[in-house]
């Protein structure tokens, strides 16, 4: 559990002459669970999209299971990335995306083999027993022939997590998994993202603001302003005795949006 699996070492990221991330440093080690929180725009999907190969940076350099994910070595020193080490270094990671993004004109199995079959090349009856494996994981064996739009946005958003899983990624990125949904389908979505945290050793990074549920699976939490780590700690520590004065004013208004609904 103690290497470094994913590393950001003064990243930089702006958009235009907005800086999004600013010389951003943290290590989340092989294993861990990590949940990131902080208030809009401070940079959270940022981070996650640049892991997925889906934004480029301007600073710094990320590195993933030990290698430079945005560069390669060259003769003297880090070379920006060719195209096929980013496909190379991209499949170590998968993500689960706060609209699902299933192809909608796909059965859900179909949903899950493409990508194993295309891209890793799998044979399709291995890409398919592996599906099956997956939809009975996410609890939705019944419903392998059917459409993203013949289920509810939980049901559409647990297959979005089989599908992740279809490619045995080393590292998982939730970003915002439940935003999209109903609150009474939210809870059907984190039950299986529990059982994987338990169950698997994957590595999880999440974005969410599921407090109550941030709390129970992360072993870590970083909290985020403006590009920054404001604070980060144990769930126990961040949450009961936050030392930072953002950090409690942000937990206050999230309790308070909370307690709103
Ligand atoms: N493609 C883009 N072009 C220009 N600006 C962008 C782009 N993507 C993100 N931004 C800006 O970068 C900042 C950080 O965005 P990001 O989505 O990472 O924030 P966030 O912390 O995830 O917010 P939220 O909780 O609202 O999803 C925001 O100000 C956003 O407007």
């Amino acid at each position: 559990m103690n290497d470094p699996i994913i590393r950001f070492d003064n990243v930089v990221k702006r958009f235009g002459d907005h800086t999004v991330l600013d010389e951003l440093n943290f290590d989340i080690r092989k294993g861990e669970k990590v949940t990131i929180i902080g208030p809009s725009g401070s940079g959270k999907s940022t981070v996650l999209r640049i892991l997925m190969t889906l934004e480029g940076i301007e600073g710094g350099v990320v590195h993933v299971g030990g290698e430079p994910l945005w560069h390669e070595h060259g003769p003297v020193g880090l070379v920006p990335a060719s195209q096929a080490h980013l496909h190379r270094m991209r499949g170590q990671l998968g993500m689960v995306f706060q609209q699902f993004n299933l192809f909608p004109h796909m059965t859900v199995l179909r949903n899950i083999t493409e990508a194993p079959v295309k891209v890793l090349g799998l044979g399709k009856a291995e890409a398919r027993d592996r599906a099956e494996e997956l939809l009975e994981l996410v609890g939705l064996s019944d419903h392998a022939q059917k459409y993203p739009h013949q289920l509810s946005g939980g049901q559409q958003q647990r297959v979005g997590i089989a599908r992740a899983l279809a490619m045995r990624p080393n590292i998982l990125l939730f970003d915002e998994p439940t935003s999209a949904l109903d609150p009474e389908l939210v809870g059907e979505v984190l039950n299986v993202i529990g059982q994987l945290s338990e169950e698997h050793d994957l590595t999880m990074l999440l974005v969410t603001h599921e407090m109550r549920f941030a709390r129970e699976i992360s072993d870590r939490i970083l909290f985020f302003d403006q590009g920054r780590i404001v604070e980060e700690g144990s769930p126990a520590q961040l949450f009961t005795s936050p030392q930072r004065e953002r950090t409690r004013e942000f937990l206050g208004s999230e309790l308070d949006r909370v307690l709103a609904v």
